[in-house]
């Protein structure tokens, strides 16, 4: 659930130096941007600009180096790593380039588990894995494994169990990146059906010019700096 008034997520001159030993190696300058809820923002850049340091300060797997990032208001570095964990938890999403789907379970097993983890009752969980199935239109196939379904398939129930708690926000790293290009789009346009339909943030790190676009406001890093274009964000 998210407050309409204040961003979901949003970054305050966050910047990252690696230091190992008396090597620092900055990756992140300045960067500043905020998601409101229900908005979709991508962000690209060439490998090594800086996404996935970037996706992990956003989900407070890390913390910056300056700056700050605040996730429903709450700013990360303020919070103990397991008060991080919590938040992130209650109000993130992850998709991934690959499904991490649990190869032993079925569709509906999977996608119930962030619930079952959170000690929600098996019934209600079922239900509402039952109903996000049906909803990335695969109502047919809650019974399947991993290995009984396609790529696509697979990562759309990697898509349905990201929205099982409610997040205000995804956080997909290339979640097409593994995908045909039907596929791709089929993913994709669910992606931006489910962000309609739940209201949604959608936060998108990829390489794919296209999927950037078609969620119409995208940020560039360039050596880990924000590229101010005409549909920046920040
Ligand atoms: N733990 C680390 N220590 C030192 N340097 C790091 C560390 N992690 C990342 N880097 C450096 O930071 C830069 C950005 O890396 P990052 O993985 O964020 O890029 P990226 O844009 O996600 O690239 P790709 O698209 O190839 O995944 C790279 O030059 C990388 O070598």
């Amino acid at each position: 659930m998210s407050n309409p008034l204040q961003p979901v997520l949003q970054a305050q001159g966050v910047g990252k130096i690696f230091q190992e030993g008396v090597l620092q190696t900055p990756v992140l300058h300045d960067i500043n941007f905020s998601l409101n809820p229900g908005e979709r923002l991508a962000i690209v850049g060439a490998s090594g600009s800086g996404k996935s340091t970037l996706l992990h300060l956003l989900a407070g797997l890390a913390l910056p180096s300056v700056g700050e990032v605040f996730l429903q208001g709450q700013a990360f570095s303020s919070l103990s790593e397991a008060q991080r964990s919590k938040l992130r938890n209650q109000h993130l999403g992850f998709v991934y380039q690959f499904h991490y789907l649990l190869a032993e379970l079925t569709a509906l097993e999977n996608v119930m588990l962030p619930l079952r983890i959170a000690r929600v009752p098996a019934k209600l969980a079922q239900q509402k894995a039952q109903d996000l199935l049906a909803a990335v239109g695969l109502a047919g196939r809650v019974a399947h494994k991993p290995s009984e379904l396609s790529g696509g398939e697979r990562q759309r129930v990697a898509i349905a169990r990201a929205l099982i708690t409610e997040p205000a926000c995804i956080l997909a790293d290339e979640p097409t990146g593994n995908l045909d290009s039907k596929a791709a789009e089929q993913v994709l346009s669910l992606m931006l059906n489910l962000n309609e339909q739940f209201n949604t943030a959608l936060l998108v790190v990829t390489h794919d010019l296209q999927l950037a676009e078609s969620l119409g406001s995208k940020i560039e890093l360039v050596d880990g700096q924000i590229q101010r274009g005409i549909d920046a964000h920040a």
